[in-house]
């Protein structure tokens, strides 16, 4: 964007945005070199012993020594990851930084220049099953009624299910919408995603009761079709051609994974109103060719050809990416971003503004930790005191010009078409035969082949976290970044409300972070090499996620089971050792406890963000794992499974009492259950021990401590296997599975240590 100086302005102007540094990060910084300094310490104590277990092998190779070898091993290997993700995670504390923007300077310096910017909007969707169309529209709805020049808002709306059903929801949106903005701009609303606004305590004059009644008869229209599955004709009127003609291309033959490009302008700006005359945004609908032959890259495949299609259309040189789950909050969202994006700062290479996922919907102590605080909130902030945020996939700002190449390339990197340039300026009508044509080739499943979309151009591909690993890689190529939280949520999201819906998600995730792990670009070293050490570990934070799944695995199994063997692989508490771990444990909580209330949490909420982790830890991470490394061996293919984002009346009712949800037989569930069963039995045989031997209290007390926490962050699920009779229990099948693999265990360590 052109830098832009009024004229009648000769003092400075007034700030767009101010930051702070928190005052946490001395503190922060101090208490990270005390606990490196311990750190080092244990290392040192755990060598120490390993030499001496090692001389004692040699000199009497039993194999029970072996065994203590192999013990001890697989504590320091948990130890070291705890340390190196405990590292890593420093970098998000040395500099954590909060932003203040004056949106309403900007829109009174834009006003008196009249140059308000394009804003091209994308809205992903892939399943009209799982993603209801009418919260995909709502989502649409909610930012065509931005606070902004409304010829200047394209909003393209892709959809990789290829479903007649969302087509059709778009076109009653399109409809709708020219009463509801006017609606909106005449109350001032501040709630402008219709269901938001009509579920709250809306006001009750004539006008909203006339407004929800137009909304109801939608949405009636919509689900009904999306029900059925079917579009009757009596749904369309006679004046809707065009629409007709697009709906005709849903022949026989045509299928989610087989079909034509489909693009309809469902509203043009430069010629269609709404009811009061004002001008409408561009609404475009586009469902990109698939074919069975060619990959599709999931939602990075649609975001790239979005940004080709609307290249083609408007070229705005502002993008902003939006999941359909989440629709916009605030209608001043778009200045906030403009408040960075627009200011004509000296060397600031700013590629996006990343507003963070607040959600919807959470129950009060959210037992699922989905408001993922750290990823979302903390995390970032610390990240933009350095050189910038993640990014998170949906509601971000971007500058288009960071898509096509690192910020020194000059001239930008070339991209194959002159109409897909950053700066192109398209002189035609959306709706002109020429400007769709192009749209259409743009769009078509082989046109990427041999270019550079998805390695250098667009967003990336290779990881099923396409928004990390984007964000990563501008990063890398020299981008900044920007994190944007006002105190008004910019953007609200649903969230899944089921205990495996959740688990599947983080699954998908740890899979897409291994992906960039363990590619050449590894943020450890072509990270730390780009970006210097700070931002290079804060992403390899991300990417190494997933070990936290080797100490968590560890810690809950390894100990226990060898205890309960009469193995003891813990300290004693007169061990010296014992108070360093109690301070590594409690100094990480503690800290960790801080940053969750310092961002607005409760200590219930943050109680359950660790027991989510700890959960987590032993699903999620630990199958994704299995996952990745079988696609690696060419066993089994990656794919992304949409979360399914339809609510169960049954399960939201058990969601808001706060009860689990286990209900479903899954891998998940039985290794929880073995973690459960395995502390729960040692916890016992310890207060057996102490009983009849109080003396060896001493060498008891650290297993049953740990093994207790675990029972007590396992008390869910000791209520789901024992205690509750609703659907949504642990079924039967799933605690036989477990007890029995228990079992199995169980001889395998008895076996090994006593041989
Ligand atoms: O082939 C696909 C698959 C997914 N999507 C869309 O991608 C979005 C995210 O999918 P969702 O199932 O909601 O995944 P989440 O795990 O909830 O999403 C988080 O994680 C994703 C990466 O895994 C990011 O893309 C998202 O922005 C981020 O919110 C949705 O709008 C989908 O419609 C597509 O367009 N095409
Ligand atoms: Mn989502």
């Amino acid at each position: 964007m052109a830098p832009t100086q009024s004229p009648s302005i000769t003092s400075s102007p007034p700030p767009l945005h101010t930051f702070h540094v928190h005052r946490r990060a001395i503190p922060y910084r101090l208490f990270a070199m005390i606990y490196l300094f311990a750190i080092i310490i244990l290392f040192y104590q755990h060598l120490h012993k390993l030499i001496n277990l090692v001389m004692m092998n040699s000199s009497t190779s039993t194999s029970t020594s072996s065994n203590s070898i192999f013990l001890h091993l697989s504590m320091i290997l948990a130890d070291v990851v705890l340390a190196f993700m405990w590292t890593a995670t420093q970098a998000c504390r040395m500099r954590p930084i909060q932003r203040r923007t004056f949106p309403d300077n900007l829109a009174k310096m834009l006003e008196k220049s009249g140059e308000y910017p394009g804003l091209d909007v994308f809205i992903c969707t892939a399943d009209p099953y799982k993603e209801p169309p009418m919260s995909v529209v709502n989502t649409a709805l909610s930012v065509m009624a931005y606070e902004y020049p409304t010829d200047k808002i394209s909003v393209y709306v892709s959809d990789d299910g290829g479903s007649k059903l969302t087509f059709f929801a778009f076109m009653e949106a399109a409809k709708f919408a020219r009463y509801w903005l006017p609606f909106c701009r005449e109350k001032r609303l501040v709630e402008r995603s219709p269901e938001a606004y009509f579920s709250s305590n809306h006001g009750c004059s004539y006008k909203d009761e006339e407004m929800k009644t137009l909304y109801e008869i939608m949405k009636g229209r919509v689900e009904n079709v999306v029900e059925r599955g079917e579009l009757n004709n009596e749904y369309l009127t006679t004046s809707q051609l065009h629409e007709r003609d697009t709906l005709s291309k849903w022949k026989s033959g045509f299928t989610r994974q087989d079909h034509p490009t489909i693009i309809e302008v469902l509203l043009d700006s430069s010629e269609d109103k709404d009811i009061t005359g004002h001008k409408m945004p561009n609404l475009v609908y586009v469902s990109r060719e698939k074919s069975r032959t060619s990959h599709h890259n999931f939602k990075a495949g649609a975001l790239n050809v979005l940004t080709r299609v609307s290249a083609t259309m408007t070229n705005a040189p502002v993008i902003l990416t939006l999941d359909c789950d989440m629709y916009s909050n605030d209608p001043i969202t778009p200045l906030r971003a403009l408040c960075f994006l627009w200011e004509p700062l000296k060397g600031l290479e700013l590629a996006y503004v990343q507003f963070p996922q607040h959600f919807c919907g959470i129950n009060e102590n959210d037992i699922y930790a989905n408001e993922i605080k750290r990823l979302f909130r903390v995390n970032p902030m610390g990240m933009d005191g350095l050189q910038g945020t993640t990014y998170v996939g949906t509601g971000c700002f971007f500058r288009r010009r960071a898509l096509f190449g690192s910020p020194s390339t000059s001239p930008r990197l070339v991209v194959e078409r002159r109409e897909l340039d950053p700066e192109h300026v398209v002189g035609k009508d959306v709706k002109s035969e020429i400007v769709l044509s192009k749209a259409h080739l743009v769009a078509s499943c082989n046109y990427e082949d041999g270019t550079n979309w998805g390695s250098k151009i667009g967003f990336r591909y290779g990881s099923l976290v396409e928004d990390y690993y984007t964000g990563y890689k501008l990063q890398c190529e020299g981008w900044k970044s920007v994190f944007c939280d006002p105190e008004r949520p910019a953007f609200l999201g649903d969230i899944p409300i089921n205990l495996h819906d959740v688990l599947s998600q983080n699954k998908r995730w740890a899979i897409g972070l291994l992906e960039v792990a363990f590619s050449k670009y590894c943020p450890l070293t072509y990270g730390i090499k780009s970006m210097g050490l700070l931002m290079g570990l804060a992403y390899t934070h991300y990417a190494f996620w997933p070990f936290w799944s080797i100490p968590i695995t560890i810690y809950a199994f390894l100990p226990p089971l060898a205890f309960i063997n009469g193995v003891s692989t813990l300290p004693k508490v007169t061990d010296p050792l014992f108070c360093l771990y109690v301070f590594f444990f409690v100094g990480a909580y503690a800290q960790d406890l801080i940053d969750f209330l310092l961002t607005n949490g409760t200590i219930m909420r943050w109680w359950s963000e660790q027991r989510m982790w700890l959960i987590r830890g032993l699903t999620s991470y630990l199958f994704g794992y299995i996952d990745f490394f079988l696609q690696k061996l060419g066993i089994s293919a990656l794919g992304f499974n949409v979360t399914n984002k339809v609510i169960d009346d049954e399960q939201s009712k058990r969601y808001e009492q706060g009860a689990f949800e286990f209900g479903v037989t899954s891998p998940f569930f039985v290794v929880l259950t073995m973690a459960a069963i395995v502390n729960l039995i040692a916890f016992v045989v310890g207060v057996i021990r102490v009983v009849f031997f109080p003396e060896k209290f001493g060498e008891v007390f650290v297993q049953m401590l740990i093994s207790g926490f675990v029972m007590v962050n396992c008390w869910p699920i000791y209520e789901g296997i024992a205690l509750r009779v609703d659907k949504g229990r642990m079924p039967t099948k799933t605690t036989t599975m477990a007890i029995l693999l228990v079992g199995i265990l169980y001889c395998a360590t008895s076996i090994t240590l006593k041989s």
